[in-house]
């Protein structure tokens, strides 16, 4: 395998704790010394400090050492620092350290390097190097360490975390009493779980994946051939999108979707859904709305076909005019700005043949008629697209306690035998089967009414081209590529505006620049 796609795999692999401790054990058994993983990490983990803190800007690092082997990555990643010409300073408050981690802390000392049990000397650093904990941490920090995490968090000085911040919980990425707040976390060999959860992602900082070559045979050993548990890549996203058109294609084997959205009170849903649609190339677009909010909707999609619908006395839409024949769609996206009034509508296309993408109103009116008896019911594909407010109406025992993302949206998945994808920072998409994609990329800009609305659009149109045409691409692979097209347009939009200037409708102008952005990097 090339390093390039050595690189690619492994940007996709997700470990956990236990996972990650039998990866490392196969390499140990298989006569790999362990110190010898040590100092390749630490080596590795040395010269990308040295890029990131080059001298003479930064000169004096400071270095917390717990009792673990993320303590011996610190100390081995301090001398070669040291050598480097760095001043060096430790702080080492337990006393009982793993053997090949007290060796090194003997040798560090008898290079006449400072260690000392006390935090304070350490507060005029340039930088902070965190290897109190790794992947073993297993419970709540306790003092004195409790108290050191929080005195350097309090200090303006850069904190760079080696494997994860020590005191979050490895998988869940929970914090256990307290936890360094990193400016860099660089993760060793594999992307562990817990960074990659919502709630980790204050302490993360800027996370990178630092490659120690494990082998990939090992991987997959314990992962196997196929991980159920995957980040979503550039290159895996661009894959499923629908990028190269057929020659001799029509509009009518792009797809057709069908949008039912929008009320008088929310109006904007309606537009935002339209053009998030329209953005994924779908071949025909039909959206149904209310029949006062047509007229506006035809000036502001000239190319969309709008049905207007018989109205509810607030304004919702009561009903699907009999011109509409459910089944002769690829796929309906349903739900943003319905309002709960639009429940016979959502009976009606919960009972359809057709792909469902549902959003919104149409979770919460699935939530109000029970969530897993109604899906089963249902002979079509469906996408949920819910945060976290209506997933916790839509599943209640699942999202009772839960403290993690990816196996609780997992969970739900199973249980209503629909694609779920729980919004937030990092979105986690789950099939029934169990397979599991988080995008790690993306940007608090999203954080806004409406943008979700663009998402189900966007999705709506990209489900209508993979049911359009015979394909390998699974509802999954669709989905995840959409999630991250729709950051990507974000992080765009993000860059040029500030993340104070992407509302829902500059987003829907960004779709496309930042496709053509990232096709062009995809296939360089
Ligand atoms: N997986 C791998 O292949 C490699 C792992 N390495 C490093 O080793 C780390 C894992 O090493 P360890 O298994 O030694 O684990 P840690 O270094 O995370 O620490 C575990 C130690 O801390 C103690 N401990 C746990 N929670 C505590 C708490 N709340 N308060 C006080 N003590 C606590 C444990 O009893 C144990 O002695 C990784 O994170 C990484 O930095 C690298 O050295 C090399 C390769
Ligand atoms: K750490």
């Amino acid at each position: 395998m090339s390093p390039q796609h050595r690189l690619e795999y492994l940007q996709r692999m997700i470990v956990t704790a236990a996972q990650m401790r039998s990866i490392e054990q196969r390499i140990f058994d298989a006569g790999m010394p362990i110190a010898a993983v040590m100092e390749k990490v630490s080596g590795r983990l040395a010269l990308r400090i040295q890029a990131l803190y080059p001298q003479p800007s930064t000169h004096r690092i400071g270095v917390l050492v717990g009792p673990g082997h993320n303590g011996g990555d610190a100390l081995v990643v301090a001398r070669e620092l040291y050598f480097q010409g760095y001043e060096i300073m430790l702080c080492c408050p337990v006393s009982r350290l793993k053997d090949l981690t007290a060796t090194h802390l003997h040798y560090l000392e008898n290079l006449g390097i400072a260690c000392y049990q006390s935090v304070d000397p350490l507060a005029e650093c340039d930088l902070l190097l965190d290897g109190l904990f790794g992947f073993g941490l297993d419970r709540v920090l306790t003092k004195p360490i409790s108290t050191i995490v929080d005195v350097v968090n309090e200090w303006d000085i850069p904190r760079l975390s080696i494997d994860l911040p020590s005191g979050l919980h490895t998988d869940t990425g929970q914090v256990l009493g307290t936890a360094i707040c990193a400016t860099h976390t660089l993760c060793l060999g594999l992307w562990k779980l817990g960074l990659l959860q919502d709630d980790a992602l204050h302490y993360v900082g800027q996370a990178e994946l630092i490659d120690f070559d494990i082998p990939l045979a090992d991987i997959a050993a314990v992962l196997g051939e196929m991980p159920s548990v995957q980040r979503v890549t550039p290159q895996c996203a661009i894959a499923a999108l629908p990028l190269v058109r057929p020659a001799s294609t029509h509009k009518y084997k792009m797809g057709h979707v069908l949008l039912i959205c929008g009320s008088r009170r929310y109006a904007g849903g309606a537009l935002l859904t339209g053009l998030g649609a329209r953005a994924s190339g779908v071949g025909m677009l039909s959206i149904a709305v209310p029949q006062s909010l047509k007229s506006a909707l035809s000036v502001q999609l000239p190319e969309a076909l709008i049905v207007g619908c018989p109205e509810t006395e607030d304004g919702a839409i009561a009903e699907l005019p009999a011109s509409v024949t459910l089944s002769s769609f690829n796929a309906i996206a349903c739900g943003p700005g319905l309002t709960t009034d639009a429940t016979a509508v959502v009976e009606q296309v919960l009972t359809s043949e057709c792909p469902l993408v549902l959003d919104a109103d149409g979770l919460n009116i699935v939530a109000h008629h029970g969530t897993i008896p109604t899906l089963h019911k249902r002979q079509a594909p469906t996408v949920l697209t819910p945060h976290l407010g209506e997933f916790k109406r839509l599943f209640p025992e699942i999202a009772d306690g839960m403290d993690c993302r990816v196996t609780a949206v997992q969970r739900a998945a199973k249980h209503s035998t629909a694609i779920v994808l729980l919004k937030g920072a990092r979105v986690v998409i789950s099939d029934p089967h169990g397979s599991v994609r988080v995008n790690p990329t993306s940007t608090p800009a999203l954080a806004r009414g409406g943008s979700g609305d663009v998402l189900t659009g966007l999705l709506g149109g990209l489900v209508a081209q993979k049911f359009a045409a015979p394909s390998s691409t699974t509802l999954l692979d669709v989905v995840q590529a959409g999630t991250w097209w729709h950051a990507q347009a974000g992080c765009l939009a993000a860059r040029k505006r500030t993340e104070l200037g992407v509302d829902a409708h500059t987003l829907t102008n960004f779709l496309i620049p930042a496709l053509a952005r990232q096709t062009q990097i995809g296939t360089e």
